[in-house]
Order: C-alpha cells, then structure tokens, then sequence
C-alpha cells in the first residue's frame, strides 16, 4: 500500500505559528537577532578558510533603525545572507532550519548556533502587518526580496543590496483594541527587549540615539548666557555582548563581579560569594552564581520566587528557572548558561530534561562546597550568612523526611550555651569530653532563658556543652537528623527536658530507683489530683536547685507541642500535646513538705500544692498555664 504525505493548511499552520506559540510579542526582536547572529557566525566561520571572505571580524554587527513616521523597523546584519533558493526554503517552508542544517554539516566544530526549530522568524508577524526581507548571498552578485503580509504568502522578487547580508524591514501594525503595538516603535522599550534578551549576543547590536548635549558657549557670550542645548544622534551599542560568566574568574576584578550582581540582581549590597563554574563533560553549562550577603525583604514569604536565569548559547530563555536550584538554596541568585538543553519551540520552556537534572545536581554540590569552605575559612561572614538564611538550610533538612539532611548536616550552626556563640555540630562534637553519652540541647524562646532551665545546669555543671535552640524549626531538624557524628561512633541528641539525660552514674541510678519506690503512694496521690494533665509524677535527676520540672516522654517534646500549637491553619485538627510528667526534687525542702502531707493524710492540700508546682513548672518551661487566676489564687491563699 503507497504511504500518503500528510497535507498542511499552510495558511492555518502559519497562523498557528504566529499567534500560539509565543506568550510574548516582544520576543520577535529575540528571534530576529537570533538568527541575524547565527548569519554572522556562519560568515565568520567562512571566514576561517575562505579568504575571499573580506568582512574583518571587528565589521560585524547588527544594526536597528526605527522610523516612526512611516512605522517601520529595520534589522540589517552583515551575514552570510540568503540566495533566492535559500529565501524560498527557509522562509517559504515552515519548520524548515538551514540553521540546523548548518550545525548538523559542521558537527565537529564548536559553533554556537541558535536556531533549530525554522519558526522564530514567522514571529515578526506578530507584530508587523508586512515584512521585507532584502538578502545578498555571501559569493553571489544578485540580491532578492521576500515579502510577505502573513498568511497570503510571499513573494519574490530581484532586489538591489551593495553588501552581503540581509535586511528585514518590518511595517509596525496599529494599535488595536487591546494591543499596543505603538511600544515597538518606542526607542527606549527596544532597547529594553535587546538589553532583557539579547545582552550577551556576539556581535554588536547598535541603534541611532537621539542624545541631546549642551551647546558650546559662544566666545563673546555675557554674563546672562543661558547654556543652550542641541539634540544629535550616535550609533550606540545596546548591548554588552561578552557574558562575565564567560571570561575566566582571574580577568574579572570583584568589583566588577559585585557591580554586575547589584545591576542584575537590584541588590544594593555586595553578594557574600561569588561562584564561578565551568563545567564540561555530562553537563555541559556555564554558571555565575552569587550567595546574597543578606536575605530580601521577602525570601521568607510565599512571594519570593527562587531561580536562576537561564541562557542558550547567550540568550535569555528564562528568568527563573525554578528547577536548577533546590528549595534548600533557593537565596542563591545567579545565571546559567548552557548549549546543550532541550527547549521547546518557542523557547520560553524546558522540556524536563536530565541535562536540567545534571546542572541542578552538579550546581547543588558547587553551592555547598563554596558555602562549607566560606565556614572553614571566612567564620564571621559565615555566620553573618547564616544569620540571613540558616532557617532555610534547616528547613532543608527537616524537608523531605530528611532526604538532604548528609547534604546539609555540616552547614548548620546551632548557638553553644559553653561559648555563647554558633558552633556547627563537628566543633560541638570535637569538643566533647570521652564519657559524655549525647549532644543535649535545650529548645525554647530565647538564648538566656534556655541557659537557665534547671536541667542546663546540670549539664553545664558536668562540664558538658548545650546547644541552645530558639528557632521553631531547630528541634524538627535535630529530629530528622537523629544523630551526628563520625560511623560508628554518632552520638545521640538528646532534649535535656525529655527522658533519661545519662547523667547519673549506676550507683546514683539505683538510689534514685530506690527513692521512687518508696515515695510510690505519694506520687500516685499528686497524679491523681493533677487530674490527667500529667502521665507520671516522679523523681528528677535533672534538678539541682529547683523543686519541680516539667519533662516530656515521646517523639513530641514540650517546645514542638509549642511551635505545632503556634501554627497558623492547624485547622479543625485536635492541637497535639506532648506526654508530661511532673518531676521533683528529692534534695528540696519542698520535697519534705509534700512527703508530711501525705504521711498526715491532708490529701486536700497536697493536691492544691501539686497544682502550684506543676503550674509553676510550666512557667518555668515557657509554657502556657491553663489558669492563671486559679494558680494566682492558690499562690495568694499560701501567702496568707
Ligand atoms: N538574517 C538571516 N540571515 C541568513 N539566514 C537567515 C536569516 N534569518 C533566517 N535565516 C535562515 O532562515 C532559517 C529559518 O529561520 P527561523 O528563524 O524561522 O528558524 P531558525 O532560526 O532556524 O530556528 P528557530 O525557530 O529555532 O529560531 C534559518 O535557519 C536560517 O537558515
């Protein structure tokens, strides 16, 4: 059976072209240059062996002339240009490459083409209602004209052209109802679309600008001479054409790294790192990269948008490419640049590649190395770092069920009660003493609270160190870490408000065994008129010079029970709650009052006193006390 073409309505396919594949009209001018960079690359190329190629390098450019009086922009380039025969093929045909063609021909050289789908140029259309396009062949005598008003078809005819190259004169439509077209006849917006998208294009891009300069002052001019001013033009280049993160890290000054981060980027402050990276082999890219040396206003909100700008071959595809950075660094600013990805027809998207998956993860690891060596070698702009955006690498931690907590361990930093600064978990675990069992923190508001919490005493008493934890996440973190330190020998974290703290040595542990057991009845009494707020009342081994304390048994300390609680949209759920035991201090004074009350059976009062110490524990804890005017009350009846 004969296997039938398929037929296009090429009318319908053009028409298609012109309105769906762009979201964006500027982007004609994208493509335009594009392709006039590609034609100058091509000749350049010649160049290299055919000597009868007589344009020197330094000659090449792009030129943008804009008449507002009969609407029309012109784009010249000095390319290889176009015979007819090539008018026909790449602007008759749809989908049809000759630049494609040319990277397929010359695969062994390392040519910078842009173009590969053989639509961009149909997008003038989107904004001109007719376009010409002049071309000279390279090596041919005749030039012709292609023009076409969209959808109607083209036609072609002999044209004059002194030089080689080609010459796209675009007639600008009305505006329309909703559409102002009248902005691509603005100067300052089309030098806006060059610098936004075609800043890093090769070859200069120059316009004629209207400038205005004061008048030289007449010789003969009196005190009342006013300046004068004139208007004149100058060809200007638009662009800056060599990207900065092509130009090998020792030629670039870090004040010129700076000033380009704060221009790019609308910091006004110099970026803490700069990372240059170059990477060949399976990931094929170009990147600068910039830590910020503090967080925006608004990087902790949901309105902060995290990315990197993505380049193809020096043109801008993306402003924030989402997916080359992890939510874990998303502070980071910066761009890539990269031949090898996979863009989709319109170039305003990705396909998901593994080539994007290659750069993120080879990204990810730059990222941390730069970040681990700025903690090793540069400590106080480390923490200042750490300040604007330690949350967020704890976040990532915490995220995922951990799944970059190896990535992200080393780089956290957690403030030690022993030296009243942030100490990352190594320096804690350097520092511990042979016999100590775990790395205690204590989790709560502020820093000096902490540090006096009854069990941190202890702690500190034993010579051992604390890490005091203030931010909500810090506690969920450590939780998802479980335990640091090198194989074989990581070390627990341990609450020192929850569970056996391993402080007491076994003789110590058996005494306190004992103690319980014989004070049995009178903890079951304090239980039972704590009515289920507590599920024990016991001895503390964490007390040294306070009566009572609040612990926690369980995954949910008395800090996360806080943090969860504090949440905003916990919705209809029940508030979680930590399991509470009410603990005591056997060595307190208050201890023996409790134990008299019991003996002497006055079960009223001692279930009162048992209120005011758990209340008071709570206080003590940070914590929330259900009734204050009751507890107030109970304190004021003592007092009387
Ligand atoms: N200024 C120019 N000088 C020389 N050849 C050109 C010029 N503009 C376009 N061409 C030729 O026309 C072809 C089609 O251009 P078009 O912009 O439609 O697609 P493309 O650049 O190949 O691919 P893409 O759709 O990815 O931009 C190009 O491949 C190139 O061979």
């Amino acid at each position: 059976m004969a296997v039938k073409e398929f037929k296009a309505e090429s009318k319908k396919l053009l028409d298609m072209m012109i309105h769906s594949i762009y979201s964006n009209k500027e982007i004609f001018l994208r493509e335009l240059i594009s392709n006039a960079s590609d034609a100058i690359d091509k000749l350049y190329f010649k160049s290299l062996t055919d000597h009868s190629v007589t344009t020197k390098k330094e000659d090449y450019q792009i030129l943008l002339e804009l008449d507002k009086a009969n609407r029309t922009l012109t784009l010249t380039d000095n390319g290889i240009g176009m015979t007819k025969e090539e008018l026909e093929e790449n602007l008759g045909t749809i989908a049809r490459s000759g630049s494609l063609d040319f990277k397929k021909d010359n695969k062994a050289e390392d040519i910078d083409i842009i173009g590969q789908f053989g639509v961009g140029f149909y997008s003038a259309f989107m904004v001109a209602s007719r376009v010409t396009v002049i071309s000279r062949a390279f090596g041919s005598d005749t030039a012709w004209q292609w023009e076409s008003t969209g959808a109607e078809g083209y036609t072609i005819t002999e044209a004059d052209k002194e030089d080689v190259g080609t010459k796209i004169i675009m007639v600008i439509k009305e505006n329309a109802e909703n559409e102002n077209y009248d902005e691509f006849l603005d100067e300052y917006n089309l030098v806006h679309i060059v610098k936004k998208y075609s800043d890093y294009v090769r070859y200069p891009i120059r316009m004629e600008r209207e400038k205005t300069r004061a008048k030289e002052r007449p010789a003969d001019a009196g005190e009342d001479y006013k300046t004068e001013y004139e208007t004149y033009t100058e060809l200007e280049t638009l662009n800056s054409m060599v990207p900065l993160w092509k130009r090998s890290k020792s030629e670039v000054t870090d004040e010129e790294y700076n000033q380009f981060y704060k221009d790019k980027f609308y910091d006004f402050t110099d970026p803490a790192r700069v990372i240059v990276s170059r990477t060949e082999g399976t990931a094929t890219y170009n990147a600068l990269l910039f830590i910020p040396g503090h967080a925006p206003f608004n990087y902790y909100s949901r309105d902060y948008e995290k990315g990197l700008q993505l380049y193809a071959s020096g043109v801008l595809i993306m402003d924030k490419c989402a997916d080359l950075l992890p939510d874990h660094f998303s502070f980071v600013k910066g761009i890539v640049d990269s031949q090898d990805l996979s863009l989709n027809i319109s170039r305003e998207m990705l396909q998901k590649d593994g080539q994007l998956k290659l750069i993120r993860n080879s990204l990810e690891k730059k990222i941390k190395n730069e970040l681990n060596a700025m903690k090793n070698n540069d400590r106080e702009k480390y923490d200042e770092f750490f300040k604007s955006f330690g949350r967020q690498l704890k976040f990532g931690c915490y995220e995922s069920y951990g799944a970059n907590s190896d990535l992200l361990k080393d780089l956290l930093l957690f403030h030690s009660a022993k030296e009243n600064k942030l100490i990352s978990l190594q320096e804690y675990v350097d520092k511990m003493p042979e016999d100590q069992k775990y790395i205690y923190y204590a989790a709560g508001d502020s820093t000096e609270r902490l540090a006096k919490l009854p069990a941190a005493e202890l702690v500190l008493d034993k010579g051992y160190d604390l890490l005091l934890l203030t931010e909500d996440v810090d506690e969920f973190c450590l939780q998802v870490l479980r335990h640091y330190g090198e194989k074989d020998k990581e070390k627990e974290f341990k609450n020192i408000s929850s569970g056996d703290l391993g402080l007491e040595s076994e003789e110590e542990k058996k005494a306190a065994e004992e103690a319980s057991e014989a004070n049995k009845d009178l903890f079951e009494a304090m239980k039972t008129a704590l009515d289920g707020k507590v599920t024990a009342v016991r001895l503390s081994t964490r007390l040294k010079s306070h009566p009572v304390c609040i612990a926690s048994e369980g995954p949910l300390s008395l800090e996360m029970e806080k943090v969860l609680n504090a949440m905003p949209n916990s919705g209809d759920m029940p508030a979680p709650k930590s399991e509470k035991v009410l603990e005591l201090n056997a060595s307190h004074p208050v201890f023996e009052t409790l134990k008299n009350l019991q003996a002497n059976g006055e079960t009223e009062k001692l279930g009162k006193y048992a209120n005011i110490l758990y209340n008071q524990a709570l206080l003590i804890e940070g914590m929330p006390i259900e009734d204050p005017v009751a507890y107030a009350q109970a304190v004021c009846e003592l007092l009387k």
